[in-house]
């Protein structure tokens, strides 16, 4: 077992004080109470940023009349800036886009400023974005309560382009002035009660423009937006942009529109059909006395359509009609059993009511899709609309009629936005907003809960505070758990050639439409993110080494994230002063979690391909919903601080070894610095048992060669600069740095120091935000600058890199004076706030520090083995981390947990047998 530090008795080895060579006990154990002590004082100093816009209470004031029932709150201190509603008004429901803006994530300060100089970017040089980063929000009402869609919208203050409008606040803007974009019937049908109740005028726009231009929009900026669903298995999609046209439209709202689309903007309405959702809907509810179609999709599960349809069976005497194909079961007549018995309604059970229409209709539409696939020769057919709301019976009918007669040529496909085409058309045709350039890694797709995308009673008005946000919330859990019926098993049965055979959807149940609201997150524009410009072949690119489609990998990890939950709430409460408010939030926070973990489980594709590391995010996202801002601020503060006492002693040593041995020395370094992760359940059960310098010296002691993937000397050839083989030292390295403490202090801080000895210009890539115990870019430039004051090859790097804040008066004069002498130390941000990192969406500072680079340096279990441990560049690439999980040592390396890797890919290398995706 390599570099195993739990091979010995642990309170022995880390009490063991048999001095490893650098670092002395003395100067760095403490006791608890300066533990307490240290604990405190980094909560008093802690500063609180967040780059993510929060809810500004301030001035905040009740509309109207108090004793209202939902009075309209307004927060005139709120940074969001909504502007842009686009409202589809359909025959059942009323479909809502918007955006809210917000200002630039984090100040733009001077470390950025010298970053954007040194590597030329400048504002003016992205794309011109009159909405700069922002968010898009669906919502949708039904049609009937339209008051209480008209109600959301004035509290929102939608149609005046936001709360926080400039104009609205001024009072320049009356609000007979105000058009917004609209279309659907209700469009004509309701302009009058808009124009009454909220004083706009609505602008048209025709229906199937909208519908197609909404379709092509998600196809080109959503990578996961279609997916096929077959015998109750969903698979997204990967489309080609330059290979989607033509294809054709299926729109299932109150009627269904069938659109050959030819291109952007170009299409035909082919064909339609009067039986659709509406017909479902409608007359299931005077069938079943269903009071909602949610109620009636649900009987649905329940329901067996023999005792209703009439099957082939029924006509041959319960034999198949063997001649032509059609087995004993097969349909032959839909409804047809109610004809021929003295039956009242009342005889028939609603349950098989419901599943005989879902299926009569879902089929008969996807017979008619085929069809007019046939009649054009379109292989692919997407399908769009409220009616299908998700639902995996629905899916799979209307994916087996179209396999079944189209004998597998023609393929039915599916959208997550399903029921937002034509509201999503109606916002793209506000001109230059410059939404339609926007490019699939531009959109960051989130899934908050507690952001109601359903009005009606479940959800209640929308939300004012953080308070309320808590209750939806609390409510969404408490209904999620409801709804648990099984969708009917079907009994085996032949294919039929022209019956109607049932389709063998497994499992899934329907979902509440809470839950179903999780299916579609907030789209987050980010026009500033970019792909990684080394990477070697960003189209079949994937970050997760772990794909947890295999679902004994996703419960185990499942369970990993909920056993590590009582100690991060723990952490993320403290983070907050522990106040009661903070308890509250944190137990808001945990419920959240598990709620999507739970929804995760149900149906791991429910947003899109899952991968360990969008798990990972997701939890940092929900700690940034119920705002934890950082929740391991004081251990990071604490960690750093010890390590930037022992680092002199550190480089001192560093300093007395030849280089061979100063590298490894390094590079060990590295791999055993590692080992502080908070977020792994084996480390954070180390840390009770010493003091951090204690736990960091047995880790080093412990560093055994070779060890489990081990390239160090392909690297060393390449570092050192020996005899006959001169090697040009790397120009720019970028080193992915991961945790705060000693893992940054110790690790890569000293590791940067020997590559700027050697001539390379380094540049540390920090997180945007904060993620479980990760340094981030914010917090880079003060770690430095303490660092500077024990090297003096540190300090004159920092300075040249825009770092260190003496040196930022005459910058410029100073950038053509020392990068002379000394190669610049930089810090630029990823553009991400997770442990892992996909490349695919960066920060337009790392790619265009990336341009001169040839040497990337990723560190970490999360950026180095979950994500990127298959990835290749265009560069050399070094990929260190310690495996702190056994299963993932196991599972990827045939190792153990603690076991070290060091891989080194020189460019162009092709690609090698222990590359693994699993
Ligand atoms: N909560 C709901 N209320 C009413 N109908 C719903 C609901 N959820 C899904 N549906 C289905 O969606 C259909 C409406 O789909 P939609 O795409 O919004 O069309 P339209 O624009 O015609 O309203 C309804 O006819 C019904 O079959
Ligand atoms: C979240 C992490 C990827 C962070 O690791 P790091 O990148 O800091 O090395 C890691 O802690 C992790 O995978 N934790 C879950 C596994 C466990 O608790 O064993
Ligand atoms: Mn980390």
């Amino acid at each position: 077992m390599a570099g195993n530090p739990s091979t010995k008795n642990e309170d022995d080895t880390i009490n063991d004080n048999n001095e490893v060579g650098y670092l002395k006990e003395s100067s760095s154990s403490s006791s608890s109470k300066e533990k307490e002590e240290e604990n405190e004082m980094a909560l008093n100093t802690m500063h609180r940023s967040s780059s993510r816009p929060q809810l500004d209470l301030s001035g905040a004031a009740i509309q109207g009349n108090f004793e209202e029932r939902n009075p309209t709150i307004l927060l005139p201190n709120q940074s969001d800036d909504i502007s842009h509603l686009a409202l589809d008004i359909g025959g059942s429901l009323i479909k809502l886009v918007y955006f809210s803006r917000h200002a630039e994530l984090s100040p733009d300060d001077k470390r950025k400023r010298s970053i954007k100089k040194r590597f030329g970017i400048s504002n003016g040089s992205r794309r011109s974005f009159p909405i700069l980063g922002g968010r898009l929000h669906f919502v949708k009402f039904e049609t009937e309560k339209l008051n209480e869609c008209l109600d959301f919208i004035s509290s929102k203050q939608l149609h005046r382009g936001g709360i926080d409008s400039p104009s609205w606040r001024s009072g320049t803007i009356s609000d007979d002035n105000i058009t917004i974009k609209a279309t659907g019937g209700g469009a004509f049908k309701f302009a009058d009660v808009l124009k009454e109740r909220l004083g706009v005028s609505l602008d048209k726009e025709d229906e199937m423009t909208c519908l197609v231009s909404g379709a092509n929009f998600l196809l080109k900026a959503i990578r996961h937006e279609a997916f096929t669903h077959m015998e109750g298995q969903k698979e997204f999609v990967q489309i080609d942009h330059n290979d989607l046209f033509p294809y054709l439209l299926v729109n299932i709202g109150s009627g269904v529109s069938i659109i050959k689309v030819d291109g952007y903007g170009k299409f035909q309405r082919v064909s339609g059909t009067n039986v659709g959702g509406g017909t479902y809907w409608g007359l299931g509810r005077l069938l079943t006395k269903c009071k909602s179609f949610d109620e009636l999709l649900e009987l649905s599960q329940q329901g067996d359509n023999s005792n209703v349809d009439m099957l082939v069976g029924d006509i041959y005497g319960g034999m198949d009609y063997s001649k032509i194909g059609l087995s004993a079961s097969t349909i032959a007549s839909s409804f047809g059993k109610t004809i021929s018995e003295n039956k009242e309604l009342s005889d028939y059970r609603p349950e098989d009511i419901s599943l005989s229409l879902l299926r009569m209709i879902s089929y008969n539409i996807g017979q008619i899709s085929y069809l007019n696939a046939l009649r054009y020769g379109l292989k692919r057919i997407f399908f769009g609309g409220f009616f299908i709301r998700g639902h995996a019976y629905t899916m799979d009918t209307i994916s087996f009629a179209v396999h079944f007669w189209s004998k597998g040529q023609a393929q039915a496909m599916f959208l997550r936005h399903e029921g937002f085409l034509g509201a999503v058309g109606a916002f793209m045709s506000y001109e230059k907003h410059g939404l339609d350039d926007l490019r699939v890694h531009q959109l960051v797709e989130r899934f908050p809960m507690g952001a109601p995308y359903v009005g009606g009673k479940i959800h209640g008005p929308p939300l004012g505070d953080l308070n309320e946000k808590i209750s939806w919330m609390e409510k969404f859990v408490q209904k999620g758990t409801e709804i648990t019926a099984p969708v009917p098993m079907a009994p085996p049965g032949t294919t039929g050639m022209g019956g109607f055979e049932r389709p063998s959807s497994r499992g899934n149940s329907l979902r509440s439409d809470a839950s179903a609201t999780l299916n579609v997150g907030v789209l987050h524009l980010v026009p500033t993110l970019e792909v990684f410009p080394l990477l070697d072949d960003p189209k079949t690119y994937e970050p997760n080494t772990i794909d947890l489609a295999d679902h004994s990998e996703l419960e185990y990890w499942f369970k990993v994230l909920l056993e590590h939950m009582p100690d991060l709430v723990d952490k993320a409460v403290a983070s907050e002063g522990g106040t009661d408010d903070a308890k509250r939030r944190g137990d808001a926070f945990a419920r959240a979690f598990s709620a999507h973990l739970a929804r995760l489980m149900e149906e791991p594709a429910a947003y899109g391909k899952l991968g360990l590391a969008n798990l990972l995010e997701l939890r940092e996202e929900c700690l940034r919903e119920f705002q934890f801002v950082d929740a391991y601020i004081t251990i990071k503060q604490r960690e750093n601080e010890a390590s930037l006492a022992v680092l002199p002693d550190l480089l001192m040593e560093l300093d007395g070894m030849n280089e061979e041995d100063r590298l490894l020395a390094l590079i060990e370094g590295v791999l055993a610095a590692n080992i502080f992760d908070w977020g792994s359940r084996a480390c954070v059960d180390l840390y009770h048992k010493g003091t951090i310098i204690e736990i960091y010296r047995m880790s080093r002691k412990k560093m055994q060669r070779p060890w489990r993937v081990d390239d160090f000397d392909e690297f060393k050839k390449r570092m050192l600069i020996d005899g006959n083989n001169r090697q040009q030292p790397y120009k720019r390295a970028l080193l992915f740095v991961d945790n705060s403490g000693a893992d940054v202090v110790l690790g890569m801080l000293p590791l940067a120091r020997e590559l700027l000895r050697r001539g390379t210009e380094v540049v540390l890539v920090a997180n945007s935000l904060p993620a479980l115990n990760d340094v981030t870019a914010n917090e880079l430039p003060e770690i430095v600058a303490e660092a500077a004051k024990h090297c003096d090859l540190l300090r004159k790097a920092a300075e040249a890199g825009g770092l260190l804040v003496d040196a930022m008066v005459s910058i410029q004069d100073d950038l053509k004076d020392r990068s002379a002498s000394v190669p610049p130390l930089m810090v630029v941000e990823n553009g991400c706030g997770s442990p892992c990192i996909d490349l695919r969406q960066v920060s337009s500072e790392l790619a265009a520090a990336a341009k001169d680079a040839d040497l990337i340096i990723l560190e970490g279990m999360g950026r180095a083995i979950h994500t990127n441990l298959n990835a290749r560049f265009k560069c050399d690439a070094l990929k260190l981390a310690m495996v702190k999980n056994q299963r993932l040592a196991e599972k990827l390396f045939n190792g153990n947990i603690y076991d070290c890797i060091c891989r080194f890919e020189p460019a162009g290398q092709v690609l090698r047998e222990d590359s693994v995706r699993i």
